[in-house]
């Protein structure tokens, strides 16, 4: 039989004094790292091994492995682990503890995806390809930061 499609609700969470954990300590937290610094500073990360650059961006870290105790402190997770066996056990983990789950880059097991976001003051444009085609929503994303950037511009050329 065949799978059925995932269908992901786009929604706008309030995060406020919530903490969020990232799981996994290289290029790929990094990346994540950053993108969720534009909308918070309440990051924790955590990984045996953490490179410097996730040490010398601000945020609270763990350098230890993950445990299954600790996900009680967090209202979402971010696992940027590849390690098939690992994820299952967290999928397992995040479920028990009633958690929500973003595998990333791994769709199938993502509770919630992330959508590629233009920011302006409290503006948020976010485009999400059902996480089917990321690259589609990356693409669809600068289109509309362009647009509104001329926007911008074009109002400000107009005021003076
Ligand atoms: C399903 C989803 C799950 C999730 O991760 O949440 C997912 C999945 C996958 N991403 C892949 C690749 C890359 N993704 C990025 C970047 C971003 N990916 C993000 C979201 C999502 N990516 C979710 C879907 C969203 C939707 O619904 O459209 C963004 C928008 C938001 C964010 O990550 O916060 C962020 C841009 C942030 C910004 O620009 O602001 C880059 C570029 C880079 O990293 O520089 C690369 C290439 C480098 C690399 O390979 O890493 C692949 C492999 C595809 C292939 O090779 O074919 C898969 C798997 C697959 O498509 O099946
Ligand atoms: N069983 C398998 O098939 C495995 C395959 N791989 C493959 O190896 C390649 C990359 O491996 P790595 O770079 O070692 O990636 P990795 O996914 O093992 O590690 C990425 C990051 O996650 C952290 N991490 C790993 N285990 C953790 C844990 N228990 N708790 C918290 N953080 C943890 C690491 O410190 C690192 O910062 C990938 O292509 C992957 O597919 C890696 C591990 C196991």
């Amino acid at each position: 039989m065949s799978k059925q499609k995932k269908q992901f609700l786009p929604i706008a969470l309030d995060i406020t004094d919530k903490k969020i954990l990232i799981i996994g300590g290289d290029e790929d937290a990094y990346k994540k790292l950053k993108i969720l610094q534009r909308s918070t500073n309440l990051i924790e990360v955590i990984a045996p091994q953490i490179i410097s650059w996730i040490k010398n961006s601000g945020v609270v870290y763990h350098e230890k492995q993950y445990s299954k105790e600790v996900l009680k402190d967090y209202f979402l997770i971010y696992s940027c682990v590849e390690d098939p066996a690992f994820v299952r056990q967290l999928m397992r983990d995040t479920k028990e503890a009633g958690v929500l789950l973003n595998v990333h880059d791994q769709p199938d097991f993502c509770e919630f995806v992330s959508p590629a976001i233009y920011k302006h003051s409290n503006i948020s444009v976010a485009v999400s390809s059902n996480g089917e085609d990321v690259y589609e929503s990356i693409r669809m994303r600068n289109q509309l930061k362009d647009y509104f950037e001329n926007y911008q511009l074009q109002k400000q050329l107009i005021a003076n």
